[in-house]
């Protein structure tokens, strides 16, 4: 049976003065699920996303986040809601002037303002260490970390105050492609052990074969198609089938299909 929506969003029309980005748009999150959001850069997946967690108010539509309306919340009602949910947002996005451990204490201070100095030390090193960063990660500013160490101190952050729904903005773009598989891995183990809703936008197609339960397609101003990538690949549009079934696409497939299914005697 289907799981219920985590998010629900219908009917979403955004604009900036005269471009239209987002024209009665629908889409459903399941609780548990990784649902990856592709489409072509500019489609709009950044702006979903800062719609869905209060950072741009929609023309019309609706938003429903554990099934709470999202639109002209009061401030109070709004907060509870955030303190569920966590955001990775595109490059990271970290305080430069703070470590990697002040940088995760910021959502703690925000919705715990009365933790000790120790607990938020303590809870810090632990999402530090949960996001796969060494221990001495946490008393370096993000100048001093590689990329895909940022991401990783941008995730723990977005883990800080223990989500149920993780939002993550093409958490894997400019990694090499080992870093980028490993940071699948960990978003997947994450997913599994702590039980997570990840509403992931990349333009990683190994991201998708790899980690993703369900995709959605952004064209035409609203989600086109969404189901596991097998039921996308028979849908008959020019964008998905570019994307899926392009070099890129036809590459990333025989990947995954490899990975799964290794031949006997080959590496
Ligand atoms: N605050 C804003 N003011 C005006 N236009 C904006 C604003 N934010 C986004 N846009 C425009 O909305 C469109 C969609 O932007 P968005 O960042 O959501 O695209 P995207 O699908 O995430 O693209 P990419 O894959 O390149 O990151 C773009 O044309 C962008 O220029």
């Amino acid at each position: 049976m289907d799981q219920p929506s985590i998010i629900s969003v219908q009917g979403l029309c955004n604009s900036f003065g005269e471009q239209i980005i987002h024209q009665d748009l629908n889409l459903e999150v399941r609780r548990g699920e990784i649902l990856g959001v592709v489409g072509g850069s500019g489609t709009g997946k950044s702006v979903l996303m800062r719609s869905i967690i209060g950072l741009q108010e929609p023309v019309a539509g609706k938003i429903r986040v554990f099934d709470e309306g999202m639109i002209r919340k009061e401030e109070d009602e709004a907060t509870d809601v955030r303190r569920r949910w966590g955001v990775l947002f595109q490059g990271g996005a970290l305080f430069s002037t703070l470590t990697v451990a002040e940088n995760v204490q910021v959502p703690l201070r925000e919705f715990y303002p009365d933790f000790s100095k120790a607990l938020l030390d303590e809870i810090a090193h632990y999402k530090i260490y949960l996001s796969g960063l060494p221990a001495d990660a946490a008393h370096k500013f993000p100048s001093e970390l590689s990329g895909g160490m940022r991401k990783r101190a941008g995730l723990a952050r977005a883990l800080a105050i223990d989500p149920e729904l993780l939002f993550l903005d093409e958490p894997t773009a400019g990694l090499d492609p080992i870093g980028a598989a490993n940071f699948d891995n960990l978003t997947r183990d994450l997913k599994e052990t702590l039980g997570l809703t990840v509403f992931l936008i990349t333009h990683d197609l190994d991201t998708l074969y790899a980690i993703c339960d369900r995709v959605a397609v952004i064209a035409d101003k609203k989600v086109i198609a969404v189901g596991a990538i097998e039921e996308l690949l028979a849908i008959d549009h020019p964008w998905i089938n570019e994307y899926f079934s392009g070099p890129r696409g036809r590459a990333a497939r025989r990947g995954h299909d490899k990975r799964n299914n290794p031949q006997p005697g080959r590496s």
